[in-house]
């Protein structure tokens, strides 16, 4: 077995739904292995994986690690296997923790986002010597490279990254839904507003990598004197960019807790 999924819940199956789309490995060589058994048990038949029970661990080659990171000290005793290589995708909790808790020093700490799905996560990855060594970080970098787009992010800007572009998807998501109250409550009906308020963002991010900075889309859709700049006028007295910097440097020091509660 190349690979052992612990924890199958929203991310565990957005990796594997990703990776068996974009064929990086025979869902014969990967297990499943969940709390949930019913939801694991599924999962498994519809993509052709295995259930698997903690002893069958022994014969995983590698191990990735997808519950929360709460629940990390009732998996790390039963996970813990000499020969086998960890991927970590729990938020906050650094290399040096894994590898105290596993008893290895073969450790990946990667962090994906739901994008994973679509073939779209930005994945931060970093990893001990040894994981180099072993090529524990190359298969990372494959396994992570078929569901998006992958960076080296050194250790000390991790969390960072986790609460932009891990945690990013739930404040774009919030803005949608906002911007849908807003469509509302001028009166447009509700459904209409959520689609149209998704795909604009969407088609955005799209035109937004089009220019070298964002500011620069803002400043040819506002006309003088227009609709956009009356809009962004209302936007900044709410304070928004001071929000959204708020809301990722919250986020960072969250990981941060979560990581020194793993210690
Ligand atoms: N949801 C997201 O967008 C992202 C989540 N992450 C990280 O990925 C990890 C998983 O997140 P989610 O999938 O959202 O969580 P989740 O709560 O949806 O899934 C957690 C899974 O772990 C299993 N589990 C919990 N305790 C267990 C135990 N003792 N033994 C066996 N299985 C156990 C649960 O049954 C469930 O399948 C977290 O550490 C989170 O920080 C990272 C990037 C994005
Ligand atoms: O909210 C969380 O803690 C996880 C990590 C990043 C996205 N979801």
């Amino acid at each position: 077995m190349k690979l052992a999924i612990i924890g199958t819940g929203k991310l565990g199956s957005a990796l594997l739904e990703g990776m068996t789309a974009r064929g990086v490995l025979d869902p014969s060589d990967i297990g499943l292995l969940s709390r949930n058994v019913a939801r694991t048990q599924d999962l498994a038949s519809r993509y052709g994986a295995r259930l698997l029970v903690p002893e069958d661990l022994r014969a995983a080659e590698r191990i990735l690690i997808c519950v929360q990171p709460r629940n990390f000290s009732e998996i790390a005793p039963w996970a813990a296997q000499e020969h086998a290589g960890y991927i970590s995708t729990m938020a906050g909790v650094p290399t040096g923790a894994l590898m105290r808790r596993l008893g290895t020093k073969r450790v990946v700490r990667a962090m994906p986002s739901l994008a994973a799905t679509i073939g779209r996560s930005q994945t931060a990855l970093t990893s001990s010597r040894e994981a180099y060594d072993t090529g524990d970080l190359a298969f990372a970098g494959q396994l992570f490279g078929a569901v998006g787009d992958t960076y080296d992010i050194p250790e000390h800007l991790f969390d960072t990254f986790t609460g932009m572009c891990a945690s990013g998807p739930a404040y774009a998501a919030v803005f949608a839904e906002a911007l849908a109250d807003g469509a509302v409550r001028m009166g447009m009906p509700r459904a209409v507003a959520t689609e149209l308020a998704a795909k604009m963002l969407v088609s955005s991010g799209e035109l937004m990598q089009l220019r070298a900075h964002p500011a620069l889309l803002k400043d040819e859709v506002c006309s003088p004197g227009g609709t956009t700049i009356a809009g962004l006028q209302a936007l900044e007295a709410s304070g928004v960019r001071s929000g959204i910097i708020e809301a990722v440097v919250a986020a960072t020091r969250r990981g941060r807790e979560l990581g020194a509660d793993n210690e």
